[in-house]
């Protein structure tokens, strides 16, 4: 039945709404880069602290630099060695970009259109009051808030927060995020690999995507198929904002996550999602620790991560917390009707005559299949129920480059 499957949409907001952001941690300013504001930026000066030039030549009285002119240069005023006199009638400063501009002086004349005599300058072009002065304040003043609290901070952001005079940036401290793989089955890369086994690639692939996302990863050691040792590690949740288990969210009954954690507490939020890779997701709480529980097939878990762990993550670093970005793209072949899951197609993108960004899905979308993953560069979305459509319609994708994984 299609209601015993949460959409999407209202499981994703289902988990956002109960986390909320990590504490904030002071960090200097060159560790900022990337992460989030969880105080305003308060600039500490103001910048240009006073009226500056922003060109080499002569500051001068407007009314006096009439083309033709000549003004007797009484002094200079480099960047940082302001001028302490003051320009009267016919008279003018020496002076270069960044130097404060002297009293008395209005205006600045560009040393493209001045000749130097001696100790005098005779102007070639008239200037107007106010030309080449960059004001008091123009970027900021001391007291107004340069970058607001929620910010992911860019390198242009640093910039300002330097420029502002601020050494030091309150953050949200980066999400701890465990990861916990499950199954009698798996083994570490590189160990021995039991009989009928498979290596465990779930826990180093969401250990990256949550480096992506912002966050840390502790990648714990497996957990066989047996309750007391899930329950063993998941008495470490603790130290958690957030635990992910892989495998054993199915119906299967090695399909331990709910019943092992069960005993440790565990409060079931919901289960079973209507998309295609990652059907069995269960999402809770053990203890104070939120638990997101990912399929065990390699694909379902990594698009589970797409659509669910990366906007968490985001969330408890500061950010609202939105759903992956997309974009309209065309498919290059047919689609068929979809069923009742949400699909998210493995896809290689490519570009048209036209410049248009067209997507082909892989033919086979089997959720054990990591290569197809691997050399997918989208994800294309389907919506439940979506009607059949031609080669060259257009759909919505998510670009895996642009979310960094
Ligand atoms: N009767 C039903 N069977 C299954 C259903 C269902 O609704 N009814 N759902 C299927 C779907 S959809 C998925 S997805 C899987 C999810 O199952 P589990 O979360 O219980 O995962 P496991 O059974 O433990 O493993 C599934 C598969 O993935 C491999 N695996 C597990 N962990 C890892 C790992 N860390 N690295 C790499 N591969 C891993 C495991 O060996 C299995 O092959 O259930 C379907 N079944
Ligand atoms: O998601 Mo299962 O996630 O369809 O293989």
């Amino acid at each position: 039945m299609a209601s015993d499957l949460l959409p999407v949409e209202e499981a994703r907001a289902r988990i956002l709404a109960a986390l909320s952001p990590t504490a904030a941690e002071t960090v200097a300013l060159p560790d900022g880069a990337g992460r989030v504001l969880a105080r305003p930026v308060v600039a500490r000066l103001t910048q240009p602290p006073a009226d500056v030039s922003a060109m080499d030549g002569y500051a001068v009285r407007a009314a006096d630099a009439a083309e033709g002119a000549v003004l007797a240069v009484i002094g200079s005023a480099p960047a940082g060695r302001p001028f302490a006199g003051r320009v009267g009638q016919g008279e003018a400063v020496r002076i270069f970009t960044g130097g404060f501009v002297p009293d008395g002086a209005d205006a600045i004349l560009l040393q493209e259109d001045a000749v130097a005599e001696g100790d005098a300058v005779r102007v070639r072009e008239a200037v107007t009051p106010g030309r080449w002065i960059r004001r008091r304040g123009l970027d900021f003043a001391e007291g107004s808030e340069v970058l607001p609290a929620g910010r992911k901070l860019t390198a242009r952001d640093i910039g300002l927060a330097a420029a502002s005079n601020n050494p030091w940036l309150a953050v949200h401290r980066r999400p701890r995020i465990g990861i916990l793989a499950t199954g009698d089955e798996i083994a570490l890369p590189g160990d021995p690999i039991p009989p009928g086994g498979i290596v465990s690639s779930n826990a180093h692939a969401l250990a990256a995507l949550v480096k992506a996302a912002g966050g840390d990863a502790v990648v714990l050691p497996i957990a066989p198929d047996d309750t007391a040792a899930i329950a063993g590690v998941a008495a470490t949740a603790h130290a958690f904002d957030l635990l992910v288990t892989t495998g054993g969210a199915s119906v299967g009954e090695h399909d331990l996550i709910q019943s092992a954690l069960g005993g440790e507490g565990f409060e079931l939020g919901f289960w079973k999602i209507a998309m295609r890779p990652g059907k069995p997701l269960i999402w809770g709480r053990l203890g104070r620790t939120p638990v997101l529980g990912l399929p065990g097939n390699p694909v379902s878990a990594m698009v589970c991560g797409v659509v669910f762990l990366m906007p968490a993550i985001a969330r408890l670093s500061g950010l609202p917390g939105d759903p992956p970005p997309t974009r309209r793209v065309l498919t290059a072949v047919p689609l068929p009707e979809n069923d009742r899951r949400a699909d998210h197609l493995r896809s290689v993108l490519s570009v048209d005559e036209a410049g248009r960004l067209v997507v082909t899905p892989a033919r086979v979308q089997d959720s054990s299949m990591l290569a197809t993953l691997a050399r997918a560069d989208a994800l294309v979305l389907r919506a439940p129920f979506a009607p059949a459509l031609p080669a060259g319609a257009e759909v919505e994708a998510i670009l895996l480059a642009e979310l960094g994984i």
